[in-house]
């Protein structure tokens, strides 16, 4: 019996992610929380014809308790989204609050369950969830992880421009660091299928993956940002994570982790300086079973963009921390 949490429900990520994890046949009890409209959303996705059996709860009456309670995997895309002219920092005044009261949910209902943050900036809200979760003593940095699935996706698609491979998710890209601009580093050296990208062509595919999320929110004009394919790249996360869960071998996908507390993470974090980085993770039943580590294999070019990311990373992964340890009035 699996049950899965989709909290920011009624969102633009939220509800596509809910119709795929309601058709998904790894979940057998979805709850949608959201602070509006879950009853309406929960309602309309009831009548799908699939295994899961589906409730919405609202803050009132103990919604958060009854939604999180016997919780196996939560997902968080709640929060505001980017307009133009905003960085993803900018989203940290609301989002940080936000975060913090929904992990404290987790840690008190559902603390044995893998909770994967959406909500941006996640390069901060990743230390917030794992601040929140060490000072209630529920942390398991194994079954923490901040979703970068989309800057993956991203890769896979834009290099089919160059590849012109007619299924792009069957190029492996590992995409490391961070979930922001210049913190992003897709490691296209490292692509299996191998790709040979003119040098002409990779400043200008680099800083498409980096600055995707941009396209997007300009494209929307104030109507927010990424959420479909948000909802797609969350899904085929959780969906990894379920069948790792389940016994399935192999499975590998990068995730912002805790590196001190995942096995392999700590000669990544010896290697950033950085506790907290994205990297091919190896997923199992415990969560994060295995960091591997693509940075001594990058080459020159790589290795400059690692060097912007780890200065961009350090000051947002401290900005989440120090945001627990005190917070502001
Ligand atoms: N990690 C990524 O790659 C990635 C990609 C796209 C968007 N995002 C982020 O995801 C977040 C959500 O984006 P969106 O477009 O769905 O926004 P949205 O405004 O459409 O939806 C957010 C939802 O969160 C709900 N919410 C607010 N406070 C809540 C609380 N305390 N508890 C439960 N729900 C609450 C809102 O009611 C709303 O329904 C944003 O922060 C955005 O920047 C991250
Ligand atoms: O760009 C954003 O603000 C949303 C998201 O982080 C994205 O990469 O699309």
């Amino acid at each position: 019996m699996v049950k899965a949490v989709v909290a920011g429900a009624s969102g633009g990520i939220g509800q596509p992610l809910s119709l795929l994890l309601k058709a998904c046949p790894l979940v057998d009890k979805l709850a949608l929380y959201d602070v509006v409209n879950t009853p309406g959303v929960a309602a309309d996705l009831s009548h799908i014809s699939s295994v899961a059996q589906i409730e919405g709860f609202l803050p009132a009456d103990d919604g958060l308790k009854k939604a999180f309670t016997g919780a196996d995997i939560v997902v968080i895309p709640a929060g505001i989204p980017r307009k133009p002219g905003m960085t993803r920092d900018d989203l940290f005044k609301i989002n940080a609050g936000i975060v913090k009261g929904l992990i404290e949910g987790v840690a008190q209902f559902c603390p044995d369950a893998y909770v994967l943050v959406i909500s941006n900036p996640v390069n901060s809200t990743v230390p917030i969830a794992a601040e929140v979760l060490k000072k209630a003593n529920k942390f398991n940095p194994q079954k923490l992880f901040g979703v970068t699935t989309l800057d993956v996706v991203r890769a896979e698609t834009f290099v089919q421009g160059i590849t012109g491979e007619k299924d792009p998710a069957k190029t492996v890209i590992p995409v490391i660091g961070g979930h922001s601009g210049e913190t992003i580093v897709p490691l296209f050296s490292q692509a299996k299928p191998a790709v040979n990208i003119p040098a002409d062509k990779l400043d200008a595919l680099t800083n498409r993956v980096q600055f995707g999320g941009d396209e997007v929110v300009k494209a929307k004009d104030g109507a927010g940002s990424a959420t479909l394919s948000m909802a797609y790249a969350g899904f085929r996360f959780a969906e990894k994570l379920l069948k790792a869960a389940n016994g399935e071998s192999g499975v590998i996908e990068p995730t912002f982790v805790y590196l001190p507390g995942v096995p392999g993470g700590d000669a990544i974090a010896k290697e950033t300086g950085l506790e907290y980085f994205s990297v091919p993770v190896e997923l199992g039943k415990e969560g994060a079973k295995q960091a591997h580590n693509p940075i001594p294999s990058a080459n020159d070019y790589e290795k400059k963009l690692l060097q912007a990311c780890y200065d961009g990373l350090k000051g947002n992964i401290s900005k989440g921390v120090e945001f627990v340890a005190n917070p502001p009035n």
